[in-house]
């Protein structure tokens, strides 16, 4: 029951990437999110103001959905967005991967910033379960239910830079996928997130800097959030980059050139190419940073930005680890 998805970008900038989802025949394009654990769509039961624009789940269309009667699920995300609404079970299928009795979370209120982004018809959480909303029971994420079918119990991430579809496998460690050796590290499960320690940073051809950072891979945050010092370290590099609070981070001429970023993974330097660092268009000329602060989170976020760069095998085994090779 193993199986492979393209994610697709959402717009020129990988701000987020979509991957189609059937549920008992209707598919939608849902983000798969590494750092949360409720599978959540847009559906008929939302007001018809919010329902604008996106591809619907209709759970009264579906001969295997089964309604679970007074759950409820409400999510609040980092970024302030948040969405809420009822739960059912119905067949799930992601590329060939496809379970029964998967909990699915009928949106019944989402915030504006979901209304607005179109392409967007749900999120599909992949962090631990340990972490999904619904109450009175908290439901299992998808790689959750489907784990016992797959021929091992990981899944990998496979994003790529600008406009081109990257995949999701799930099962399989496909090796035609990266180059040299995968480094593994142990990851910490207590906050539900895929978190580990970084061993450091660099930034273009500087010396490597020793220091632990507590951070989450994270599919669903488009950018890298890490400690302040990396960030001065790292703009320091780039002539006429400054902090822009009008735009709520680093900006810089669109022209400059970037230094690349290496994250240290134990003894593995993940090398972040400099232009993956120029996110996106600010105002005027300037551009939008692609590593910002992550001064009010709580710890380090490595998001698509970083997880493009590499490929990325989350192992869901009894020690869960994360495993990082270069492609
Ligand atoms: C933000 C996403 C979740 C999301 C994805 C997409 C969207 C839109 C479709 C509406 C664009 C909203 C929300 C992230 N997923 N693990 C998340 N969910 N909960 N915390 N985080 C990570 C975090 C936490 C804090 C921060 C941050 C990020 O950016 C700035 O401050």
């Amino acid at each position: 029951n193993d199986g492979s998805v393209t994610a697709s970008p959402e717009d020129a900038y990988d701000s987020e990437y979509l991957c189609p989802v059937s549920i008992d025949g209707q598919t939608l394009a849902l983000d798969f999110d590494t750092g949360s654990a409720d599978l959540w769509v847009f559906s008929t039961s939302l007001p018809s103001s919010e329902q604008k624009g996106h591809t619907l789940f209709d759970p009264s269309k579906s001969t295997n959905w089964k309604a679970l009667s007074g759950y409820k699920w409400n999510i609040t995300y980092g970024d302030g967005s948040g969405a809420s609404g009822t739960v059912g079970t119905d067949v799930v299928t992601v590329g060939g991967t496809s379970v029964s009795g998967q909990a699915v979370e009928i949106a019944t209120k989402v915030s504006s910033a979901f209304v607005s982004d179109t392409a967007n018809d749900g999120l599909l959480g992949l962090a631990f379960s340990s972490i999904n909303t619904v109450t009175p029971k908290a439901q299992h994420t998808f790689f959750d239910t489907a784990k016992s079918s797959l021929s091992s119990p990981v899944f990998t991430a496979d994003l790529k830079h600008r406009q081109l579809p990257g995949t999701y496998d799930f099962g399989t460690i496909d090796s035609s996928k990266y180059t040299g050796t995968i480094t593994y590290i142990d990851v910490d499960t207590a906050n539900g997130f895929w978190e580990f320690t970084g061993s450091g940073y660099a930034v273009g051809s500087g010396s490597f800097v020793s220091s632990s950072i507590d951070a989450i891979a994270d599919t669903g945050t488009t950018l890298i959030y890490v400690p302040d010092a990396v960030v001065t370290a790292y703009y320091k590099q780039v002539s006429g980059a400054s902090y822009d609070s009008s735009q709520g981070g680093y900006t810089f001429p669109c022209s400059a050139t970037l230094p690349n970023l290496t994250l240290g993974i134990g003894s593995y330097h993940a090398v972040v190419p400099g232009q993956y660092i120029n996110y996106s268009p600010a105002s005027g000329s300037k551009c939008f940073g692609g590593v910002q602060s992550d001064s009010g989170i709580g710890f380090s976020i490595y998001g698509d930005v970083f997880l493009k760069s590499q490929f990325v095998i989350f192992d869901g085994s009894s020690t869960p680890r994360l495993g990082f090779a270069a492609k």
